[in-house]
């Protein structure tokens, strides 16, 4: 849309969710200023004659999804290896492809990703892995929001371990504030059973050094419970607290196996939650205790994992997934309701990536925003939009999406990124890793 003098444009007649606020839904109109929202609320603002002016009829807009864990570049692996547990998914199909992987792998990976969550409405999403300068690269290009970390596997030798760290370290200070500050960055051992105490321990430093936040993987699976126990003598949450994880701000992943005292524990500590239903349950790893983390004041956000454990990338089925399972498993009908659901994806993203001025729709906040097509069988009647964004829609029923006020999908086509390319190049990486 172009803009005029006062960089504004406004969108009119349009239907705005607006979570953690007063009132959930707003009918109305918004104002975008450059990459900040102006002004949202019913009544017309007065503005100048020439402001461009944006048709929200049967659009339903929302904060842009937050994705909150993930390994982009594992899209070129998606299919490849499934119906298998953690451990075995991990040392027999993926971490002997991912040995394989290029610089070049890791851009086209993370391409075929972003451009997937750019269509289904992810406007922030979170990486973990390697080669990260090509992460960051597709972040520039295509205009998306990211939280960007060197994972480290520190199951090798000491000398090996303090390359990938200072590697991570790099990384973290070279890139944190850039692509006009969407890039954030963060110090990530990869978990505690693949780290080993002292490792950990220089993460911290780290993350103190740089005054980073840390995440990692959580006690995903009972088996990695049980080893922790024997390695070391404690559970995981006691084990990462003792090693001064918790000292930083933090954000686990996966967190499906705790006691009542481990919640205790993330919750003095602030330590948030990335909730994966989808990969929790196609890895059978079980079922976060997601209703007792939420009601211990635990922010608990969503995130897809890789492709390769999902298999896709839709944060509108994460947050369908975490309204529905967790009614199943407590046999309560208000678990996690639809409203809760969507401040998993939205409000409670951005507080566990540490961003102030993403998550909502607000005067102030960054214009990252999106619009569902309502004007669909399964969005009718519109007896309640929130409702129908969680139990009903999907990724494909995204129109348009803004990131810091620029458009970045119009009518479901991405226009940063050469889709036709990107498709086209990581069939071809995945072909390559195949016969290398
Ligand atoms: C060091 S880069 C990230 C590393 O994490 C691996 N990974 C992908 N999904 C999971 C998961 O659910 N639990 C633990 N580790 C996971 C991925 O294969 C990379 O090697
Ligand atoms: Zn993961």
């Amino acid at each position: 849309m172009a803009e005029n003098k006062t960089n504004q444009w406004i969108i009119k007649n349009g239907s705005f969710a607006v979570p953690g606020q007063d009132k959930p839904v707003i009918q109305g109109c918004m104002v975008i200023e450059g990459d900040r929202i102006a002004y949202i609320g019913e009544e017309m603002p007065e503005l100048e004659n020439d402001v461009p002016v944006f048709d929200g009829t049967h659009l339903f807009f929302m904060p842009g999804l937050i994705n909150t864990h993930g390994h982009a570049a594992m899209s070129l692996l998606r299919g490849y290896g499934d119906d298998l547990a953690l451990q075995i998914w991990l040392q027999e199909k993926m971490w002997p492809m991912e040995a394989k992987f290029t610089s070049s792998d890791v851009y086209w990976g993370t391409a075929l990703s972003v451009l997937e969550m750019l269509k289904g409405g992810t406007t922030t999403f979170l990486d973990m892995y390697d080669h990260m300068d090509q992460v960051a690269k597709v972040t520039e290009e295509s205009g998306i929001r990211a939280s960007l970390m060197r994972g480290v596997i520190g199951l090798c030798s000491e000398d090996i371990q303090r390359h990938k760290l200072n590697e991570a370290i790099q990384f973290a200070r070279d890139w944190n504030g850039k692509a006009d500050g969407r890039i954030t960055t963060m110090i990530s051992p990869h978990a505690p059973y693949t780290c080993p105490p002292d490792f950990i321990e220089k993460f911290v430093q780290a993350a103190f050094d740089l005054d980073l936040p840390m995440h990692t993987h959580m006690s995903e699976t009972i088996a990695e419970v049980e080893q922790n126990v024997r390695d070391y003598g404690l559970r995981p949450v006691a084990h990462l607290e003792k090693l001064g994880v918790f000292s930083r701000p933090s954000l686990v992943a996966h967190a499906v196996h705790l006691t009542d005292e481990e919640i205790g524990i993330l919750a003095r500590n602030n330590v948030a939650v990335s909730h994966n239903p989808g990969s929790n349950l196609k890895l059978a790893s079980g079922v976060a205790r997601v209703t007792d983390l939420l009601k211990a004041g635990v922010t608990v956000s969503l995130g897809t994992d890789g492709a390769a454990s999902n298999n896709n990338l839709d944060m509108f089925e994460e947050m369908r997934l975490a309204a529905l399972i967790h009614k199943g498993v407590s046999g309560d009908p208000t678990a996690v309701p639809a409203y809760e659901a969507l401040k998993m994806g939205t409000v409670y993203g951005a507080q566990s990536l540490f961003l102030q001025d993403v998550g909502t729709l607000a005067p102030g906040m960054k214009a990252d925003f999106i619009a569902l097509n309502t004007d669909q069988a399964h969005f009718l009647p519109h007896t309640d939009l929130i409702s129908h964004a969680i139990y009903s829609a999907s990724g494909k029923d995204v129109e348009h999406v803004w990131v810091d006020g620029k458009q970045i999908v119009k009518h479901g086509a991405c226009l940063t990124m050469d889709e036709e390319r990107i498709r086209r190049e990581a069939q071809a990486a995945f072909e390559g890793l195949l016969s290398r």
